[in-house]
């Protein structure tokens, strides 16, 4: 594609990603889809630069002021990740004189607002939780792309085997910092092709998520549900823990989400594994299990502002009144799914939220109203796990990932156990 048709694209991709009305990573997927004649070279130089937009949106906008032609233009070329020699040769020259500047200014002498490209709604609390330098490197964390973690499969391998098989295909791997089964891949390789993927001996999942699931201590023949299991990530981690026995609920609301898990799950070798889309969370499915589960997670649907490295979009398509929402739906699907809990039987709630408001503000409101349920420290649990050095994990009770500080995406965790 000659650079002018490529800047074209990227133009036209901005367009839809910054109406801010869909996910990104789904109409970046369908761009690809619609021009197919694209090599992997030119969609990353795509998907990179319009993400980089995203990331910093609010400077590159401020920036864009003092240009001229259409806004989407003007914002790929202060983002353009591709050779500048492609830019040179694609716009006149008053165009790359204007970008040349506009790209060489310091973002340290803009105003806060454009250094940290956050809405003031996420960066006050964010601000005040983590002090200045926290938030700074947070902000720096986040504008980074994430690695690529995968996950062993127990059930069907050691982690060394997995990683030796990777090495003989020539991709690098090392041992995740604190899971046991995780490994972080160097770079981006495909690896769907690759035979520790098809034979379901790795999962992609990211590091944080394979802590949440051992906070279960899941074991073989035991009852447990994943209450929000969406495509099943932890569903398969939890499967793999109980060993393939013993009965695994995994209910979601939607449907399309259960339907993914199904070709994960025929890989993963898993036969304990029941998916059943519920209505909603006190569904008859859900009250007919009422007092019989060992373990239930609750990976609760949340603002998602802890995987803001790959979803950089949702720090400005969430808003308050969506949050505030959340907060109503993550209390209601805790109360109903610690009705499901054996006396004895251990609760979970999760998010990939940054914010006070869906975890900890949510988790204590249902300790008060909940006094069966006992707290449960989560680096004790950890500990148990044979993680060492678990305690730069936990806030107080409860695990606390973020992305400057763990190299995880950013997740919360509460643990209780139900008095025997
Ligand atoms: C954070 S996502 C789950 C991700 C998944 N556990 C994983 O590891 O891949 C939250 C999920 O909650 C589901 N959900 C929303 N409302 C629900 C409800 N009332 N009951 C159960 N699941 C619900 C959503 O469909 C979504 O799949």
């Amino acid at each position: 594609m000659s650079p002018s048709a490529l800047l074209a694209s990227v133009t036209e991709l901005l367009r839809a990603v910054l109406k801010l009305d869909a996910p990104a990573d789904g109409i970046v997927s369908r761009h690809f889809r619609d021009q197919r004649s694209l090599g992997s070279r030119e969609r990353h130089l795509l998907a990179e630069t319009t993400y980089t937009v995203l990331r910093l949106k609010a400077r590159l906008a401020h920036l864009a002021q003092s240009g001229r032609g259409p806004l989407e233009r003007r914002l790929a070329l202060l983002a353009w990740v591709g050779p500048e020699s492609m830019l040179e040769a694609t716009c006149t020259p008053e165009e790359y004189a204007w970008a040349r500047h506009a790209r060489a200014i310091d973002p340290a002498t803009l105003p806060d607002p454009q250094r940290h490209n956050l809405p003031d709604w996420l960066a006050a609390p964010l601000r005040e939780r983590l002090g200045e330098p926290g938030f700074w490197a947070l902000v720096e964390a986040c504008n980074r792309s994430a690695p690529l973690d995968l996950r062993v499969n127990a059930l069907k391998a050691r982690r060394e085997e997995v990683q030796e098989q990777l090495a003989e295909a020539g991709i690098e791997a090392q041992p995740t910092p604190w899971s046991p089964w995780g490994l972080r891949v160097e770079g981006k390789p495909a690896l769907q092709r690759l035979p520790v993927f098809t034979e379901g001996l790795v999962e992609v999942q990211d590091e944080g998520s394979q802590l949440l699931a051992l906070l279960t201590e899941a074991r073989r023949s035991e009852m447990v549900a994943d209450f929000c299991a969406g495509a099943g990530g932890k569903t398969l981690a939890l499967g793999a823990m109980m060993r393939s026995t013993g009965r695994l609920y995994a209910f979601d609301t939607a449907g399309h989400r259960l339907e993914a898990l199904k070709p994960r799950m025929a890989r993963s070798g898993l036969s304990n594994v029941y998916p059943a889309q519920i209505a909603h969370a006190r569904d008859e499915r859900i009250k007919r299990l009422s007092g019989k589960l060992d373990r239930v997670l609750v990976d609760a649907p949340c603002s998602g502002l802890g995987t803001l490295r790959r979803n950089p979009d949702l720090k400005w398509r969430q808003t308050p009144q969506a949050l505030a929402e959340l907060q109503d739906k993550q209390r209601t699907i805790l109360a109903s799914a610690a009705r499901l809990l054996k006396p004895g039987g251990r609760l979970v709630y999760a998010t990939c939220s940054l914010l006070d408001e869906e975890n900890e503000a949510i988790a204590e409101a249902f300790g008060a109203a909940h006094p069966a349920f006992v707290p449960v420290a989560a680096d004790e649990v950890l500990a148990r796990a044979r993680i060492e050095n678990p305690a730069p994990l936990v806030r107080g009770p409860y695990l606390r990932l973020w992305p400057h500080e763990h190299g995880t995406d950013g997740f919360f965790a509460a643990v209780w156990d139900r008095k025997a």
